[in-house]
């Protein structure tokens, strides 16, 4: 079950890794979003954040932090998200909220990469949260066909459209016994945007609260 504490414990955590004066990349979510706010509230100055997503962007901007186009901060010292699921490996399943294309990236322009989640989201094996494919509408019934091909069971996001005007698909029912070959595997297909598997970047370290903490895991 997921926790709320554990998702603000978490957050409060990474608060300790963001430098005064640095330039932020930040994600998109629930706990993403307790992140922001004590980032606002309680921590340190920055010159500002590079964003995932409108939501997170639109989050900030109210509560006073500058965004910053990643066209011209360069790369990032940090970059701050959660996760539907991750690994001990810290390899990720991502997307729940439909950010994954603009996370993808911002993860990948970043050094480090701070996953924060409350510890219901630590598995053995990835593959139980269904999962998100981004797709350019044209091509989502050709690329369900093909994660049908895989194994998977394909199902539209009906209705959401990703802050860069594509599709969703959540893929349940894979056996992700090797992820970064899946990833890039899915990522192949024609159409397909971005897969919600963060497998070849990954998190560097993972914050996993819960109500009496937190566990600090690091990438190996
Ligand atoms: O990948 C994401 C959004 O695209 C989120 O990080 C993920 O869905 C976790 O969300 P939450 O913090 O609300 O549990």
């Amino acid at each position: 079950m997921s926790s709320d504490t554990g998702k603000r414990n978490a957050a409060r955590e990474a608060l300790k890794f963001v430098e005064e004066g640095s330039i932020l990349g930040v994600g998109t979510g629930s706990t993403v979003n307790h992140f922001i706010d004590m980032l606002a509230s309680e921590g340190p100055s920055i010159r500002g954040a590079v964003s995932s997503s409108d939501a997170s962007t639109d989050r900030m901007r109210k509560l006073g932090i500058e965004i910053l186009d990643l066209n011209s901060t360069g790369d990032l010292d940090l970059y701050v998200d959660g996760a539907d699921e991750s690994n001990r490996l810290l390899q990720l399943i991502k997307g729940g909220g439909g950010a994954l294309t603009r996370e993808k990236i911002v993860a990948g322009a970043s050094k480090r990469f701070i996953c924060i989640a409350d510890h219901s989201k630590l598995v053995r094996a990835l593959g139980e949260f269904p999962l998100p494919v981004e797709v350019i509408p044209m091509a989502r019934s050709f690329v369900a066909r093909q994660l049908k091909g895989l194994g998977g069971v394909p199902h539209w996001r009906e209705g959401v459209t990703t802050d860069n005007g594509n599709q969703i698909i959540d893929v349940a029912g894979l056996t992700i016994s090797e992820p970064i070959k899946l990833e890039d595997r899915i990522n192949a297909i024609p159409g397909v945007v971005t897969v919600g598997l963060f497998a070849r970047r990954g998190a560097d370290v993972l914050l996993l609260g819960d109500e009496n903490g937190v566990e600090r895991l690091d990438r190996r």
